[in-house]
């Protein structure tokens, strides 16, 4: 059986449940634990007909891989992959698209701290490179409390593609760059947009940061040379929603 089948932790069964029931096969909650916590996950397990078992904690940490588990994990089917035509489907229903471009992270942490923030400041889609990323495992999920099952998540075979594709569709492209001589604060960042984060360790591809309309940095004050990715993928979105509440 695939890892990617288990999803696990509270936030991320409990939006599972919520939006996406047909796919949920069956849960098991930790043996002996009087959660309270737990309690409306299996009714609404029950709810939506899934067959909740007792399992030990050895076995959810199997099952898991993990120990992160809070004593929850279901087994569901896996969400349909979405990809350039569905991009293109959500950007023509979208009056100003609010876009998060991920140029290859490939820490689930990362990846999923990333689709909180994205969440959190109402992004409508991410788009990730299907090579040299990391998908949405369990720990992704995990990690992003919920959002993993509710932010479209687009995986394109050719990024420098998509982002023309974006571009002919009038989004601007800005991607977030520590060298970059633009100041983030000073962008406008008010229209149709994407915002394109780097990879950990070497930051934006040279084709996606030439195929970028702009380039902005977060201004640094320390010793320090860049941000986590999740850290500074947060700075830049809620820098765009404060303008764009403006
Ligand atoms: C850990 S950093 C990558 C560092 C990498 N060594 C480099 O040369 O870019 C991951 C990504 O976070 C973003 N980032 C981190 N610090 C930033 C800053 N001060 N300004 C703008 N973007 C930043 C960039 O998109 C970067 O590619």
């Amino acid at each position: 059986m695939k890892k990617q089948d288990f999803t696990f932790g509270i936030h991320a069964v409990e939006a599972l449940l919520k939006n996406s029931p047909e796919r949920v096969i069956e849960m098991w909650v930790l043996q002996g634990r009087d959660d309270q916590r737990l309690m409306p996950l299996i009714a609404m397990a029950a709810e939506y007909g899934v067959s909740v078992q007792q399992a030990s904690r050895k076995a959810l940490d199997d099952k898991a891989g993990s120990s992160q588990h809070q004593g929850v994990l279901v087994r569901a089917k896996p969400a349909k992959q979405l990809n350039d035509n569905d991009l293109l489907a959500l950007l023509d229903k979208t009056e100003t698209p609010f876009l998060l471009i991920l140029d290859g992270v490939t820490d689930p942490h990362n990846l999923g701290a990333c689709l909180r923030n994205a969440d959190a400041a109402g992004v409508h889609g991410v788009i990730v490179p299907r090579d040299n990323s990391v998908g949405l495992t369990p720990t992704v999920s995990k990690v992003a409390c919920g959002a993993a099952e509710v932010v479209p998540l687009f995986q394109v075979t050719n990024l420098a593609r998509t982002m023309k594709a974006l571009q002919e569709k009038g989004v601007w492209i800005v991607g977030a760059a520590g060298e970059a001589e633009h100041d983030l604060y000073k962008a406008d960042l008010k229209g149709p947009i994407a915002i394109a984060m780097g990879a950990e360790d070497k930051g934006l591809r040279r084709l996606t940061r030439e195929s970028c309309d702009s380039l902005a940095s977060i201004p640094m004050a320390g010793s320090v040379s860049s941000l986590n990715v999740s850290v500074a993928t947060g700075i830049c979105l809620f820098e765009a929603v404060r303008q764009r509440l403006g």
